[in-house]
């Protein structure tokens, strides 16, 4: 734990862009969502909904027919067409990005943009293509497969692991589970749940959407200064987990819940 400082509620509430009366809807972050998949259309729905729920200037989610229905049926303020973005989240529900010629054109579209990017699930293993600055979100698992390394070797040292892949990566890493470690070039940050009742199906989905809404709407400064995005993935990991503790108040929540309580955490920060 030694090299790893807790990221608290202080510590996140400066990363948190309030629009200001000038802001418009572009000039606030527009976030581009490349998430989901015919098997796990699911994944898109939570993480455009997490998102919205965190506060960003525009989504434009691109995906499968199913999905961006399933998803303006739950967000109709999103947008399901191309356009400008300053930010990237990919990969959530997708599992054999090959398998599907739109979606691995649109991957890449992404990889090459420039723009900083959250690559999630399916994506993990594309760092090395980014050409913007970038935070994977793996669980043990998912690293495990990225470095070619034994998951349960993973889950013995993982803050060990979470700085050795960060800089061999040379990216931000947030490796997830009860405690999640984040290493990158901003520091070495841990955010400790505080509810269990997060190890459930579609949590790592929003923190995604949070993490990427946050990529969005603080562009200008990771323009200037990308070791930023260390300090925005704490604060992603860090919300995550108190609107996980106010949605369930202690007890079992919905992961649309978690997004729905969101905005309280945000404005109690
Ligand atoms: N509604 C939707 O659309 C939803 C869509 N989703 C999306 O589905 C996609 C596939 O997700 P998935 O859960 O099926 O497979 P994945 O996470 O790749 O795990 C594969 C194997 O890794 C291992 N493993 C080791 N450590 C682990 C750990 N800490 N946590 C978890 N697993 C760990 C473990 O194998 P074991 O160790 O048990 O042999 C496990 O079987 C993904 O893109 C996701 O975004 C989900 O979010 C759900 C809601
Ligand atoms: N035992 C636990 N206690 C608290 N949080 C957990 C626990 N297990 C997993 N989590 C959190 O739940 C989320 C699960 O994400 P992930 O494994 O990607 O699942 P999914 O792909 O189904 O969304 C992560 O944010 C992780 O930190």
């Amino acid at each position: 734990m030694a090299g790893y400082a807790e990221w608290t509620p202080e510590s996140a509430r400066d990363w948190i862009a309030v629009p200001t009366e000038w802001d418009d809807k572009y000039s606030h972050g527009v976030l581009g969502v490349i998430t989901g998949s015919v098997d796990y259309p699911g994944a898109a729905v939570i993480g455009v909904d997490a998102a919205l729920h965190t506060g960003v200037g525009m989504v434009r989610y691109l995906g499968p027919e199913r999905a961006a229905s399933l998803v303006l049926g739950q967000r109709p303020e999103a947008v399901t067409v191309d356009g400008r973005v300053q930010a990237w989240l990919v990969g959530s529900g997708m599992e054999d990005v090959t398998d599907d010629s739109l979606a691995s054109a649109r991957l890449w579209t992404a990889l090459e943009s420039g723009n900083p990017l959250v690559l999630d699930a399916g994506a993990i293993g594309y760092s090395d293509d980014a050409e913007g600055p970038t935070v994977l979100t793996p669980h043990y698992g998912e690293l495990a497969r990225t470095l070619g390394a034994d998951a349960a070797e993973i889950a013995a040292e993982p803050e060990e692991w979470a700085g050795r892949a960060a800089r061999s990566l040379d990216t931000t890493v947030v490796l997830k589970g009860h405690t999640t470690w984040i290493a990158g070039p901003g520091g070495s940050f841990r955010v400790e749940a505080r509810t269990t009742w997060l190890a459930t199906a579609g949590t790592g989905d929003a923190l995604g959407g949070i993490l990427g809404a946050l990529l969005a709407t603080h562009a200008r400064a990771i323009a200037e200064d990308d070791s930023v995005l260390t300090q925005l993935a704490a604060t992603a990991v860090l919300l995550h987990g108190l609107a996980g503790s106010r949605a369930g108040a202690g007890g079992p929540f919905t992961v649309l819940g978690l997004n729905a309580a969101l905005p309280g955490v945000i404005a109690a920060l």
